[in-house]
């Protein structure tokens, strides 16, 4: 009914639409017409006229549009101060007041126009109306000798954060200069030093001939407020450089290196720290942020090339040591003491029980497992060649300080945070810790959580199938020399022997869980994580950590280790210690690769926070290697 009549007077209601954009003639106006039109309904009681006229007719909606309408008239309007001079009308009201009879009203008033905070504001009124920003300066005085050097007085206000400079003695010269301005402190926000200025006073004092030190003591002990007289430098540097993100690849203690030109300006860092580089300037010590905390003051760190230096250094100062961490990625023999250790652990534990590696898989396929279908990639021969590895990775690691390692890698890796698209590949998951603190244990529930979503690769073995085996289920069984051609075509992730049989993991096997669009999960050894980590499998290492060792005693009492002859050996205390002194091992060791670590106290809780680690690595962004994202990102 309302459509129809509408249609029956189209003139009327486009010229009132036409009114909307007019100010004065506004939404207001436009109201009222509709209101009059309705009310002509609203008699004739049509069907949900009443409520719309109700509606309509409602004081909000018409307040709101009241307020629309003024808002669109002063969106037209350029606003002009009614005059310039507030602050000289409000010194004129005040006199006239004197000559008034008092009253309350004309207290109040006097009150608030001498009110400090109301002149304040007719002052700043009155500095924009007349557009008069900048500072009223002594006149220069006309006897300025042609010798004298332009100098630039600056005042700073200090607050509870450091001055964010260093000062330095010239060595030729003896001037004392600004050697660098920090980041982010106060000088930098400032803008009114550079690096290269020349100080001349502080506080009034002249600084020539005083020792940086001297010069420190002064600022120490300013209040308030700090002035400098300085030559200022013809050319101040310009920080142009792009800000870039790199990964500690090392420790790094200021207190501890004494070729830091200011060990107060120092950053610590520690390796897996992510920092972000603000200034590479200086070929020797760069600025950097943590990501943890940009909000703070930069510091100064070695750049790469001085890092690496003193790495090498500090390699080169060691006594001979036979290096044997650096065997990464060949393949691991035991040695004979090793395997007496391990025999002598077994027959101790119960001599009866001693099965041979074949028996003992007939009889039980998944060692310590009561899982109730198959699981690729858990099978104990594979973990016992990963749990000889380890014992040799102890080994290893006991003959060579982590430093070792640092010597040889570079001690930053440009980093870029990356979001996994939905259509890309799966990022490998790999979980790496000492042999007993739980890798299988939790690499096997997060799969039993849901097998079509996480699934492991199957391995390669040179050994020859059982009766009960197929090819490509428990393992891909291939001859010595079509392993050894994956090994030296750099197609393993992980190999070993065991038993005279090579055991390992490829990548294609890997990539063959990937690309039916599950998570791939596997165990990796620290020194394997190194092989893994490349731009097709973009791997997020999990470290497995032990808790502490009573913590431990406690949480272990039923927990069995798997050894070499199908014991179900118990937690001796030397277990625990042996798994502690690796876990840190190989925190020292390789740390800066872990991109996540779980403690592994309670079983479940660590189900439970892996499980949210996988999918945070899948759906949520990473810092991972640039590298990894543009095969022509710039080095460091
Ligand atoms: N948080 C835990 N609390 C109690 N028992 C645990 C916990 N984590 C693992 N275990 C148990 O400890 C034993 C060893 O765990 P698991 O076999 O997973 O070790 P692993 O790290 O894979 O060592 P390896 O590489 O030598 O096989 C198993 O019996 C497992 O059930």
């Amino acid at each position: 009914m309302i459509q129809s009549d509408k249609g029956a007077d189209p003139p009327d209601w486009d010229r009132k639409l036409s009114t909307a954009t007019q100010p004065r003639n506004g939404l207001s106006q436009i109201l009222r017409h509709v209101l009059q039109e309705l009310s002509l309904f609203y008699s004739r009681d049509v069907n949900g006229v009443c409520l719309l006229y109700d509606l309509l007719h409602s004081p909000w909606l018409q307040a709101l549009l009241k307020v629309y309408d003024c808002l669109q008239e002063f969106k037209e309007k350029k606003l002009v101060p009614a005059t310039p001079h507030a602050q000289k009308l409000s010194c004129e009201v005040i006199e006239l007041l004197r000559d008034i009879p008092n009253s309350p009203e004309i207290q109040e008033l006097r009150q608030i126009l001498q009110a400090p905070h109301y002149k304040a504001l007719l002052s700043a009124h009155d500095t924009v109306a007349q557009k008069d920003f900048e500072p009223l300066l002594p006149p220069l005085p006309d006897n300025i000798p042609e010798s004298e050097e332009a100098m630039r007085i600056v005042c700073l206000v200090k607050n509870q954060q450091p001055l964010g400079a260093t000062i330095k003695r010239h060595e030729m010269t003896g001037d004392i200069l600004v050697a660098r301005v920090i980041h982010g402190g106060l000088v930098e926000r400032s803008g009114l030093l550079y690096a290269g200025d020349k100080l001349v006073e502080v506080n009034g004092v002249s600084v020539e001939g005083l020792d940086p030190e001297q010069v420190i003591h002064i600022l120490a002990m300013s209040r308030s407020t700090i002035m400098f007289k300085v030559v200022p430098v013809p050319n101040p540097p310009v920080n142009s450089q792009k800000m870039v993100y790199v990964r500690a690849m090392t420790d790094y203690w200021p207190q501890e290196d004494p070729s830091i030109p200011c060990m107060d300006a120092g950053l610590p860092f520690q390796k897996g720290d992510i920092l972000q580089i603000v200034d590479q300037n200086d070929a020797l010590w760069w600025q950097a942020r943590k990501i943890s905390d940009l909000a703070a003051c930069a510091g100064l760190i070695p750049s790469n090339h001085l890092l690496k230096r003193k790495q090498r250094e500090f390699w080169w100062s060691q006594p001979y040591q036979p290096h044997t961490c650096l065997k990464s990625n060949t393949l691991i023999s035991m040695e004979e003491d090793d395997d007496m250790k391990i025999d002598e652990k077994c027959v101790e534990a119960d001599e009866e029980t001693f099965e041979s590696e074949e028996l003992s898989e007939d009889k039980e396929e998944y060692v310590g497992s009561d899982q109730k279908f198959f699981i690729a990639g858990f099978r104990r021969s594979m973990r016992l060649c990963r749990r000889k590895s380890h014992l040799s990775q102890l080994h290893a690691t006991v003959c060579c300080t982590g430093s070792c390692y640092s010597a040889v890698g570079a001690p930053y890796e440009e980093v870029v945070r990356y979001q996994r698209r939905p259509t890309d590949k799966h990022r490998l998951i790999v979980l790496v810790g000492p042999s007993g603190v739980g890798v299988t244990e939790l690499r096997r529930q997060l799969i039993e959580f849901n097998p079509n979503h996480f699934q492991s690769a199957v391995p390669h073995t040179t050994r020859s199938p059982k009766s009960y085996e197929m090819n490509g289920r428990e393992y891909h069984y291939v001859s010595k020399e079509t392993f050894e051609n994956l090994m030296y075509s750099h197609r393993m992730l992980e190999y070993g022997e065991y038993k005279g049989h090579l055991y390992g993991t490829s990548v294609d096997a890997v990539h063959a869980v990937l690309d039916e669009g599950k998570v791939c999960v596997m165990d990796l050894e620290p020194q394997d994580i190194q092989v893994a980590r490349t731009h097709e499998l973009k791997p997020y290492v999990i470290f497995i950590k032990p808790s502490s060792l009573s913590c431990m005693k406690e949480s272990r009492k039923n927990a069995k280790i798997i050894t070499d002859y199908f014991v179900d050996m118990k937690f001796k205390d030397e277990d625990l210690q042996e798994m502690e002194d690796l876990a840190k091992k190989m925190e020292t060791q390789f740390g800066q690769f872990f991109d996540h670590v779980i403690v592994n106290d309670n079983l479940q809780d660590s189900c439970a926070e892996l499980l949210s680690a996988v999918q945070k690595a899948q759906e949520e962004p990473q810092w991972v290697p640039a590298t990894w994202i543009s095969t022509d990102a710039e080095s460091l």
